[in-house]
């Protein structure tokens, strides 16, 4: 039984779970909502799936997820939103309007009750199934956040040439573990990248003048192509995963065991001890690699979760706080 020194096994943050039933009463149609306008979308433009995906991502991890990736800077205003930070400057359009939509659609049924951090994570999640990906239950309950500043931005996402073991610390700041880091990166399955992203890999990685060893002699020369050493300023994009870039499945993971990955990060992975065995398993593994990808999105979703009016608020507008 309980006593002061043996207190109930209760979580200590029960009102900050979320749940897969919380607008049950509250809006019931909300995933079938989201999902007419998820659907629509990838018809219309595929690539707001991985636009979709990374904006989530980019929410979750300034701030926790509560939409501050979604605040505009005002019109006038000294203090630049998130959105403002390089490390956010290549979101695409895409994914901005497909939850601007999804949330003028639940709006006009359910008005001023359902979060734009709510909606983000159901696009998420559907944008990842259209493509190929698990489908997964989505947890609900989120509030959107009260801040949204460009300077919270640099010290929480991670860059292209960021090493294993920054990566680690930072998701670890996070409450994500090794696994979910390499699974998580699995996201990179899809979508593309500019060249500013990787070309020093292919004229002077580190500053030797050379390019990265640990990148295909073939896949380099091909790049080399449509970046030139110029390529800072290239709007041409990339297949993050040369083989498949529009379909959810362990591409990604087979690409990286021939040194065919975009990122100096992505390559990182499968050169550290501490992760590449993680790789070579979901590279053996599709199964295992949709299963464990559900369940670390479903964990990066929970990071951060704001709820009440103390430090929360249901926008109207996702753009704008209330
Ligand atoms: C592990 C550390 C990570 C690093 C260093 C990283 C870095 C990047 C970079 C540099 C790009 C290309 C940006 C551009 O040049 O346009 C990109 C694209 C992308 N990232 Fe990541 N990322 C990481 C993890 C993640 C995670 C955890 C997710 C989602 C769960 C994710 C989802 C995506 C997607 C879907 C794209 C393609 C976007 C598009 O085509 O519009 N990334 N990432
Ligand atoms: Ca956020
Ligand atoms: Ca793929």
């Amino acid at each position: 039984k309980p006593t002061a020194s043996h207190p109930p096994a209760l979580p200590r943050h029960r009102h900050r779970e979320l749940s897969v039933d919380y607008y049950s009463k509250k809006c019931p149609q909300l995933e079938s909502l989201v999902g007419s306008v998820t659907s629509q979308r990838f018809k219309e433009a595929p690539v707001s799936a991985p636009a979709t995906i990374r904006l989530f991502f980019h929410d979750c991890f300034v701030e926790g997820c509560d939409g501050s990736i979604l605040i505009e800077t005002k019109k006038g205003g000294k203090k630049l939103a998130e959105r403002e930070a390089v490390e956010n400057k290549e979101l695409r359009e895409e994914g901005f309007e497909s939850i601007t939509k999804a949330k003028a659609l639940v709006e006009s049924h359910c008005p001023s009750r359902v979060s734009c951090s709510d909606i983000l994570a159901i696009a998420a999640r559907d944008f990842i199934h259209l493509a190929g990906g698990p489908y997964y239950q989505v947890k609900k309950g989120r509030w959107d956040g009260k801040i949204s500043t460009a300077t919270n931005v640099p010290p929480n996402i991670p860059r292209s040439n960021s090493t294993v073991d920054q990566l680690i610390k930072l998701f670890a700041s996070k409450g994500l573990t090794v696994e979910d880091l390499v699974v998580l990166s699995g996201s990179h399955t899809i979508g593309f990248a500019h060249c500013k992203s990787f070309v020093d890999r292919l004229y002077d990685f580190k500053g030797t003048k050379r390019p990265d060893l640990n990148l295909n002699t073939r896949l380099l020369k091909e790049l080399r192509m449509y970046c030139p050493s110029s390529g800072r300023s290239s709007r041409a994009t990339l297949p993050l995963d040369a083989t498949t870039p529009f379909a959810f499945d362990n591409g990604y993971y087979r690409g990286l065991g021939s040194n065919m990955g975009l990122l100096g990060s992505d390559q990182a992975l499968f050169l550290d001890p501490r992760t590449k065995p993680i790789a070579v398993e979901m590279a053996r593994d599709k199964q295992r690699f949709l299963k464990a990808f559900g369940d670390a999105m479903d964990k990066m979703g929970s990071i951060g979760v704001k709820r009440g009016r103390k430090h929360g608020e249901i926008r109207k507008d996702c753009r704008f706080f209330l």
